[in-house]
């Protein structure tokens, strides 16, 4: 596939810099996440030609549309075949729904009547056929919402930039907004780029993910290979899972902060893990991560290397129960490496329980508690 995007983009924004390199072949959707203030709006801002880089490179497709520094290196946002959707629908208030399709297609250069069934055909995509008649003020802001994707896409552009279009949404009306998104894009072959919050969205949208941290690309790749071999705490945290560093020692992992020794079964692990001193990453899953109070029958087994001893952090609730965030302690109950501050989530290990199992559990953050994984729920990457 050709390259419908190939972009460099340095923008300097007061203390911050945004130095990415962003490429997306054509009809392909690519999901860009990040915490907050990483620069992702900065990024499709850029994108669409409504922020000035300071330097770099932005084509779409074979057209060069800014190059600060080049001789005619900037092409206007109208100019570039480029819309971004953002959080809100920003349709015109004075312009009916229908009008308010139909205006992009007119600005394409399309007759007045042309472009009046072909917006009804777009409403009628986006289901909201009877509305055509209705202003911005008289619909729901996911139908607003809709209308504002019909407009979008009807524009057939190259590219569509999507900057969180789902999160002014309530979760129902979200789902079926995401439903109609899938389905639009890829019968329109649009390429896109989303910029999102929720992994749901970048993993039933998007077949590669750009994860982006303090203005810097930290890992690109397939979704489902960045969520479940994630580069960052940033990433693994996206995926649910828990990241540790540490070095192989032993044909095993061994916590840097904690000491905390893992073992992982599958081959990959087994290989990664071979050479003594190699930097390493451990991922697991918080699901298998089982716990038990440290007082409990089970106290002894914390020597083990599939078992530690830990304090509660703290509690997070999740959609089905609890998440145990804790920090690895040594058998005098000390926690190893765990300052307060920054260190405590370097070091921390979360077990995610069911409510019911919890209240039998019934712990508190300062608790003692003994974790066990079972080692097939372990991988070891190099890092
Ligand atoms: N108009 C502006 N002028 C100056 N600095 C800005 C401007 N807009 C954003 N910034 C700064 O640029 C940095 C990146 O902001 P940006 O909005 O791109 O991040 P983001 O990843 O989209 O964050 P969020 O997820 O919170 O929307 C931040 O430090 C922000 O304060």
């Amino acid at each position: 596939m050709s390259a419908a995007l190939e972009a460099h983009v340095v923008v300097d924004r007061g203390g911050f810099r945004l130095d990415a390199t962003l490429e997306v072949a054509a009809g392909e959707i690519v999901a860009v996440m990040g915490p907050s203030g990483a620069g992702k709006s900065t990024l499709l801002g850029a994108l669409a030609g409504l922020v000035r880089p300071t330097s770099g490179r932005i084509r779409v497709g074979d057209r060069t549309v800014d190059e600060p520094g080049a001789r005619r290196a900037h092409v206007p946002p109208m100019r570039r075949g480029v819309v971004l959707l953002g959080q809100e629908p920003r349709l015109f208030p004075h312009l009916t729904a229908a009008q308010n399709v139909a205006f992009s297609l007119r600005a394409r250069g399309i007759g007045r009547a042309q472009a009046r069934a072909e917006a009804s055909a777009w409403l009628d995509r986006v289901r909201l056929a009877e509305l055509g008649t209705a202003r911005p003020a008289a619909l729901s802001g996911g139908q607003q919402q809709r209308v504002a994707l019909a407009r979008a896409l009807a524009a057939a552009p190259s590219i569509v930039l999507l900057d969180e279009p789902l999160t002014s949404l309530d979760a129902e009306t979200a789902a079926d907004v995401r439903t109609l998104l899938v389905a639009e894009l890829a019968a329109s072959g649009t390429t896109a780029v989303l910029v999102t919050h929720d992994a749901v969205d970048a993993v039933a949208l998007a077949a590669r993910l750009v994860v982006l941290e303090d203005g810097r690309v930290t890992q690109v790749g397939a979704t489902r290979d960045v969520l479940s071999v994630p580069a960052t705490r940033f990433a693994a945290a996206l995926a649910g899972l828990d990241r540790l560093e540490g070095v192989a020692s032993g044909g095993a992992f061994v916590h840097d902060v904690s000491g905390l020794v893992l073992q992982a079964d599958d081959a990959a692990s087994v290989a990664a893990a071979a050479v003594d001193g190699t930097p390493l990453v451990a991922v697991l899953p918080p699901s298998a991560v089982r716990i038990d109070a440290a007082d409990g029958a089970t106290a002894d087994a914390g020597a083990g290397s599939d078992a530690w001893r830990a304090r509660v952090v703290r509690l997070e609730a999740t959609v089905g129960g609890v998440r145990v965030v804790t920090t690895p302690v040594d058998a005098d109950g000390r926690s190893a490496g765990a300052q307060p501050g920054p260190r405590v989530d370097a070091a921390s290990v979360s077990a995610e329980v069911p409510v019911a199992a919890m209240a039998e559990l019934a712990l508190a953050p300062g608790d003692r508690v003994v974790l066990r994984i079972d080692r097939r729920h372990v991988r070891l990457l190099r890092r």
